[in-house]
């Protein structure tokens, strides 16, 4: 503020008629508001966080948004939280999946700390000792699936949404951790019958196969639903609940911990190939003609 202040007096010298007083201070703060958030926290009375995805039109992921999301999920472990229940501002979309414009055309520099953002606020959610759950309100493809399988349930606004890894039907090979995810919910079998077809379910079809938990008519009832779930841990002692998630957990997080320079080189290799930046454009191009 002192700079500004400085710069002000400096400015309102030059020009005399302007003089660095509240008024114009507050005038001149108005004029640069801070820039939206991108997800936002409600603690409720019984201490569960709501985190909304708030990327409008379709919480596309870019660095911005994971980033905050991260940021999010380690104020509420600092917070002692009781739950977070995983959701989106949008009426039609949980989450479009990985922003493409990131991955399009992109800065060296940039496409690296996208996909370490990435990789960091995926192992926070995954492993997090707080009971997680996704109310996804809309369709949920590729990373949007992601993060929802990262939570521990997963209730689903139906019949019309649809989820899936469907990164094959883009020609593209889902992360190794985004599989493992898939097989912790639904089997290898289903896993793999999902992944090689680059399967988007139905509600029905996912809550058919495991890939989703429960499905309901609307937000409210989702919401509902997730505190539920997590209403039942009141009960359990919160270490042992703890040591057993990291446990049954075990796969997916030794992988990124094990592998995630290995995971940043392969995909920086992928994304910067000529027919991969191709595919990217001529798929952007399409989402806008589809309109
Ligand atoms: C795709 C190849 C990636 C290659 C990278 C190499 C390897 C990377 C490894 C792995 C992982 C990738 C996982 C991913 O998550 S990739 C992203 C996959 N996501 C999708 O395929 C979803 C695409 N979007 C949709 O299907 C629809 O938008 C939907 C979510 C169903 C919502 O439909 P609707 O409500 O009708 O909205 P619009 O389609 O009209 O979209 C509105 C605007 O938003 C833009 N958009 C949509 N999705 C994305 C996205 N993922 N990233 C950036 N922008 C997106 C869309 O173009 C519209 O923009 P505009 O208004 O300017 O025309």
């Amino acid at each position: 503020m002192a700079v500004v202040c400085r710069n002000l007096r400096a400015f309102a010298q030059k020009t005399s008629s302007l003089r660095c007083t509240p008024n114009f201070l507050r005038l001149y703060s108005q004029s640069k508001p801070a820039p939206p958030k991108l997800v936002t926290v409600d603690v409720d009375k019984a201490g569960v966080a709501t985190v909304t995805l708030d990327r409008p039109p379709v919480n596309s992921l870019n660095t911005g948004l994971l980033e905050e999301l991260g940021v999010a999920i380690k104020d509420l472990e600092a917070n002692k939280t009781r739950g977070i229940i995983l959701t989106s501002s949008s009426n039609s979309v949980f989450s479009a999946g990985l922003d493409i414009l990131e991955m399009y055309e992109p800065k060296k520099q940039n496409l690296s700390l996208f996909w370490t953002t990435l990789q960091n606020t995926w192992l926070s959610l995954y492993r997090t000792s707080i009971p997680t759950v996704a109310a996804i309100n809309g369709h949920a493809p590729a990373g949007g699936c992601l993060l929802a399988l990262s939570c521990e349930y997963r209730v689903m606004v139906g019949p019309k949404f649809t989820i899936g890894l469907n990164e094959t039907q883009l020609g593209i090979v889902a992360p190794q951790w985004f599989m493992i995810c898939m097989k912790d919910a639904v089997g290898r079998r289903q896993a793999e019958m999902a992944l090689t077809a680059g399967k988007m379910f139905s509600t029905q079809e996912a809550l058919n196969i495991g890939l989703i938990d429960k499905m309901v008519s609307n937000k409210e009832e989702a919401i509902a639903e997730a505190q539920k779930f997590i209403a039942q841990f009141a009960k359990i002692p919160p270490l042992a609940r703890r040591m057993t998630k990291e446990s049954i957990r075990q796969e997916g997080i030794k992988y990124m911990e094990e592998n995630a320079i290995d995971d940043l080189k392969a995909f920086m290799d992928l994304v910067v190939q000529p027919n991969i930046q191709k595919g990217l454009g001529m798929y952007l191009e399409a989402m806008k003609k589809s309109k």
